[in-house]
């Protein structure tokens, strides 16, 4: 599967590990940067990888900055993208069963590079469950404001 990867600063290691271990499992990663340790704003490199997930460039992504916040925040900007933010695997699962994530989400200041790894293998092996989830990720594939913004 071809698996985008992005962060900030604050999660290049974690990242790194990621990238390896992915490819190691035969994935095909793009690693969408940044590629030094300079702080960077986590809303560009979320842009980027949701902009990927929207191009079709990529199955599924990884996103990951300091708490998993700020990154979560910019990739579900793109109603192309279902970003679950999840530090432990049950979440991981559940984003993809019953809400079709396609971008995991996590803080590399918060869970440590084995926990991370586990959520990503249980993010990647679940299927989405369909049925009754269907219709409820459906209403969130365009922008809904129940009244118009002022
Ligand atoms: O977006 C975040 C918080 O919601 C991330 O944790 C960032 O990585 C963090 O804000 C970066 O903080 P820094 O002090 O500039 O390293």
């Amino acid at each position: 599967m071809r698996i985008a990867i992005a962060s900030d600063h604050a999660a290049i290691e974690m990242k790194a590990a990621l990238a390896e271990h992915l490819r190691l499992a035969g994935h095909d990663v793009l690693d969408l940067g940044p590629q030094g340790v300079d702080p960077v704003d986590y809303p560009d490199y979320g842009y980027k990888l949701a902009d990927a997930i929207a191009a079709g460039d990529a199955a599924m992504g990884v996103a990951i900055c300091g708490s998993g916040i700020g990154i979560s925040i910019a990739v579900n900007r793109n109603p192309a993208a279902r970003a679950a933010l999840v530090s432990e695997p049950l979440s991981a699962r559940l984003a993809r069963e019953h809400n079709d994530a396609n971008v995991i989400a996590m803080g590399a200041r918060l869970i440590g590079i084995a926990m991370a790894k586990e959520c990503v293998e249980a993010f990647i092996a679940t299927p989405f469950g369909g049925d009754r989830h269907l219709r409820r990720v459906e209403k969130l594939s365009h922008p809904h404001f129940t009244k118009e913004p002022a």
